[in-house]
């Protein structure tokens, strides 16, 4: 069943150091407040997973990875597998990320190759789809983004718990977002796509991103169909991170 709960979480990218456990320390303090009505995930870059899983301890505030290698261990310099994040404290992880699909060629099959990874290792995917501009501008994005969740998702997800978040290419750190209708028709095709490839029992969460910020968030985390946000650039300050969390 899908979890009524929303999720916002917040990719560093390849952002933070040592001094973001101050953004940390902030959250914790906020939580203990009054409890969030969302879940909470981070994702700093992997060298930071250990200290911020640390510096999170019983806090409401799950810690994840921006991505991980197939494969559980073996000859591959600089890569990490989803094991060894598992070790480090994570137990989320995104993948097909916009900037790996394009800036590093990630293809569908290798998107898909990671869940497996992920789902072996105990991480909770979350897997990244989204339209260019230029696919959009052609009157392409659905066909794009089913095409995409098809070949991305697979078979191993039937029956489990996990997360799909669109971002248009082109909302990403562009300061642009679709409207609320053109998210919740995208919302409704990609729904429809999970349940052809994996079932209608299939069910996970469905997240927005792309520009989220502290202003827009209340309409987006509003618009039907939308199951919490996956947050960049406004993750990185406590203040900001915390205005959209306090939005649901
Ligand atoms: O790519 C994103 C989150 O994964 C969105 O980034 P921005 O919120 O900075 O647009």
């Amino acid at each position: 069943m899908k979890q009524s709960v929303k999720l916002i979480a917040g990719n560093w990218k390849m952002n933070g150091s040592a001094a973001s456990l101050a953004e940390i320390e902030a959250m914790k303090a906020d939580a203990a407040m009054s409890p969030w009505q969302a879940e909470v995930v981070v994702f700093p870059p992997a060298p930071l997973i250990d200290r911020v899983s640390r510096a999170v301890g019983t806090a409401p505030i799950g810690v994840g990875a921006q991505d991980c290698r197939a494969e559980a261990s073996g000859a591959f310099t600089g890569c990490v597998s989803a094991e060894i994040l598992h070790d480090a404290g994570a137990r989320w992880v995104i993948l097909g990320h916009s900037e790996r699909r394009h800036g590093l060629r990630e293809t569908d099959a290798v998107v898909a190759a990671k869940v497996e990874g992920a789902l072996r290792a105990g991480l909770h995917p979350i897997v990244c789809v989204g339209e260019t501009l230029e696919q959009r501008d052609a009157g392409q994005a659905e066909a794009v983004v089913a095409a995409q969740v098809t070949a991305s998702l697979p078979e191993a997800l039937s029956g489990r718990d996990f997360t799909l978040a669109y971002e248009p290419v082109w909302a990403i750190g562009s300061g642009r977002t679709p409207t609320t209708e053109e998210i919740a028709r995208m919302h409704a095709v990609i729904a429809d796509a999970v349940a052809a490839r994996l079932g209608e029992a299939a069910v996970a969460r469905i997240l927005y991103g792309g520009s989220v910020n502290p202003t827009n968030a209340p309409d987006i985390l509003a618009t039907p169909g939308v199951d919490g946000a996956l947050v960049g650039g406004a993750s990185l300050k406590a203040e900001d991170f915390l205005a959209i969390i306090r939005a649901v």
